[in-house]
This record gives structure tokens, C-alpha cells and sequence, in this order.
């Protein structure tokens, strides 16, 4: 079997090309240049890498037309969330037309493959207290333009399902995290800041955002997991959360790092990493997924956090 990751090199796509692998896939992937093979340059021989600029058309047909593959995962994207307040238009058509390119490319070269859409918990947007744990049924009411592109991406997904018969299943992943997460995001950036003050290379201040958040975690190797699973057992046409079901405050979550360091450390709140508006709760129910896969997040989130502290230690 055939797979193509977009994104490989990215942190979920990383980690799904590894679990790929390991069940015997030939496994593919876009880059987008190959002067940065961070995170799969330890697999480089294992797979089959395209430079690919997938907002271009042409660039996107070629290379499906040449691999035709049997599954794609479609992880790439703009997914910082504040750079698609700073850049709406950007993170709009990029997401788009990425999503647009494979499927138009799907339709005519490999119309019998299977996409997985990675969309996000992030499209619920503002949540209800009495709508927590949140269903694939609650209303979309998207708070930030990266919302409302992925929710374009989910619909394109089931556009072409009913005009094609195109097998896109649409997955809303939560939050997740682990090795390689990219510094940006809360978990990694407390953690690299964690290990920058352990090593002396900056003074004892951690900075922090908005901690009263809560939010859903996932280990993102239970998430790659999820997604070969999804493509495997679900249904085209349809969209599952992939959750914890466990809902926890950022300020836990800077806690439990903490509590792996012996270093003294001050938290001081940074008001430029406050966002013009940040959903209060996101926690996810993810039934819907369980009873098509038998799936349940394997990985204690303990362990995740240590490992991704690790995994700065390991690196700066
Ligand atoms: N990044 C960041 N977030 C902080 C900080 N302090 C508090 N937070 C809060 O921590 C929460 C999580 O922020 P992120 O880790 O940046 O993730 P996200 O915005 O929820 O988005 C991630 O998850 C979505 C759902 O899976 C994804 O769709 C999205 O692409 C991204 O991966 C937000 O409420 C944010 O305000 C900080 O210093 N940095």
C-alpha cells in the first residue's frame, strides 16, 4: 500500500511516517524544500520525499498523477493560530488551496484512494458550558480565520464524497502534543523555555499567555495512531473527533513541567502572547471514533510532557 504524507516533515507528519513504517506501508511525503529535513532526516532513505509546493496546481497533479496512492494524509497547513489573525488571506487560500489541489488531483488520477483530512477541534469554536464534551454534532461558531479554513477544508472533504464518491474522511483533532511539537505551541514553547533556563542560556523567567484556558490533550503518537485507523475504519463522507476527553488548564499543564525541573523558576505573563479571543474551554468526545475503531489515547499525558522536556534537553 501506497501512502502519502503531506507534511512530512512537520511534527504530526514526522511521527506518522515513523507508525507508517512499522506497519509496512511505502511510505511518501511532500516537503516543502529539502534545505530543512529536520524531523524525518533520520528516515530519509525509508521514504520517498517530493518537493512539492502544494498551493500549486500543477506541481500537486504531477505528483499524484506519478505516485497515485492509495492513502493520503493531508496534515499540511498553516496551523499557528494567531498567524491567521496577523495573515487571514494567507492562512485562508493556503489552507484552501492545498485542499482543493489534492482532491481535484485525487479525482482525476486516484479516484478509488482514500484522504484523511486533518481538521481541528478548533472549528466548535465559541463552546457552550452545557455543550462540554464537545460532539461532531455541536454547532461551528469559528472564532479565528484558521477556523473557519479548516472548516472549509472539513466541507470540501464531503463536497467531494457526494459529487465524486471520493473517500475523504474528515478528522477534528484536539490538541496535541509530544516530541518535535513545534516551539510556538504552549506545551513545546513552556518546555524549550524550561530547558533554555536549566542549561543558563536565559535568565529564571518562563513567560506565559492566557493559563486559565482549558483544553484537551493527546499524545501525538495516539493521534498518528488514530489517523492510520481513521482511513482504514471510518466512513467517507463523515468527520470524527479525535480527543482525550480530559479536560486541563494551561496552568496545569505549566505545573506538571515545572514539577520535572529541580531549577527555580518565576512565571511572569507576557501580554503580547494574550490572543484577540481564546475559546475558554475545548474538551472533546470522541465516542463517535471509538465505537467505528475501538481507539482510546494510550499514552498518560505525564509521560507525554516528560518527553517532550526531554526532547528540548536533548536539543537546544
Ligand atoms: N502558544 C501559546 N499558547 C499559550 C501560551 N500561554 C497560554 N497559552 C494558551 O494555550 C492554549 C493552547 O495554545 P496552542 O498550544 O498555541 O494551541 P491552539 O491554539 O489550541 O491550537 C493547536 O491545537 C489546535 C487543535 O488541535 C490545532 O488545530 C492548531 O493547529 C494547534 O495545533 C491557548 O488557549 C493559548 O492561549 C503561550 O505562551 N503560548
Amino acid at each position: 500500500m501506497k501512502a502519502l504524507i503531506t507534511g512530512i516533515n512537520g511534527f504530526a507528519g514526522s511521527h506518522l511516517a515513523e507508525h507508517l513504517l512499522g506497519g509496512g506501508f511505502e511510505v511518501s511525503g511532500t516537503i516543502r524544500s529539502s534545505s530543512s529535513l529536520r524531523h524525518v532526516v533520520q528516515l530519509r532513505d525509508m521514504v520517498r520525499l517530493y518537493e512539492c509546493e502544494l498551493t500549486d496546481h500543477a506541481a500537486v497533479e504531477a505528483m499524484i498523477a506519478e505516485l497515485r496512492p492509495d492513502l493520503i494524509f493531508h496534515l499540511a497547513a498553516q496551523s499557528f493560530i494567531p498567524d491567521s489573525w496577523a495573515a487571514p488571506m494567507e492562512t485562508i487560500h493556503n489552507n484552501l488551496s492545498c485542499q482543493v489541489h489534492l482532491l481535484e488531483a485525487m479525482r482525476k488520477h486516484c479516484p478509488s484512494g482514500k484522504i484523511l483530512i486533518a481538521c481541528s477541534s478548533e472549528e466548535y469554536g465559541q463552546v457552550e458550558a452545557d455543550e462540554v464534551p464537545i460532539k461532531e454534532t455541536n454547532p461551528l461558531r469559528p472564532l479565528s480565520p484558521y477556523a473557519v479554513s479548516k472548516i472549509a477544508q472539513n466541507f470540501l472533504g464531503y463536497q467531494y464524497f457526494k459529487n465524486y464518491g471520493l473517500h475523504a474522511v474528515c478528522v477534528r483533532t484536539f490538541n496535541h502534543t509530544g516530541p518535535r511539537r513545534g516551539e510556538q505551541f504552549v506545551t513545546s514553547n513552556f518546555a524549550k523555555q524550561i530547558a533554555e533556563i536549566e542549561k543558563g542560556l536565559k535568565p529564571p523567567v518562563l513567560y506565559v499567555g492566557n493559563l486559565e484556558a482549558r483544553r484537551d490533550f493527546t499524545d501525538v503518537r495516539d493521534v498518528v495512531r488514530a489517523y492510520g485507523l481513521a482511513l482504514d475504519k471510518c466512513e467517507p463522507g463523515e468527520v470524527y473527533n479525535i480527543a482525550s476527553g480530559v479536560g486541563r488548564e494551561v496552568r496545569e499543564v505549566l505545573n506538571i513541567l515545572l514539577g520535572f525541573s529541580t531549577t527555580q523558576i518565576d512565571i511572569q505573563q507576557d501580554t503580547s502572547r494574550l490572543r484577540p479571543s481564546d475559546v475558554k474551554v475545548v474538551v472533546g468526545d470522541y465516542s463517535k471514533f471509538h465505537a467505528r475503531t475501538g481507539w482510546h489515547p494510550e499514552i498518560p499525558f505525564e509521560s507525554t510532557l516528560l518527553d517532550l522536556l526531554n526532547y528540548w534537553r536533548g536539543t537546544i
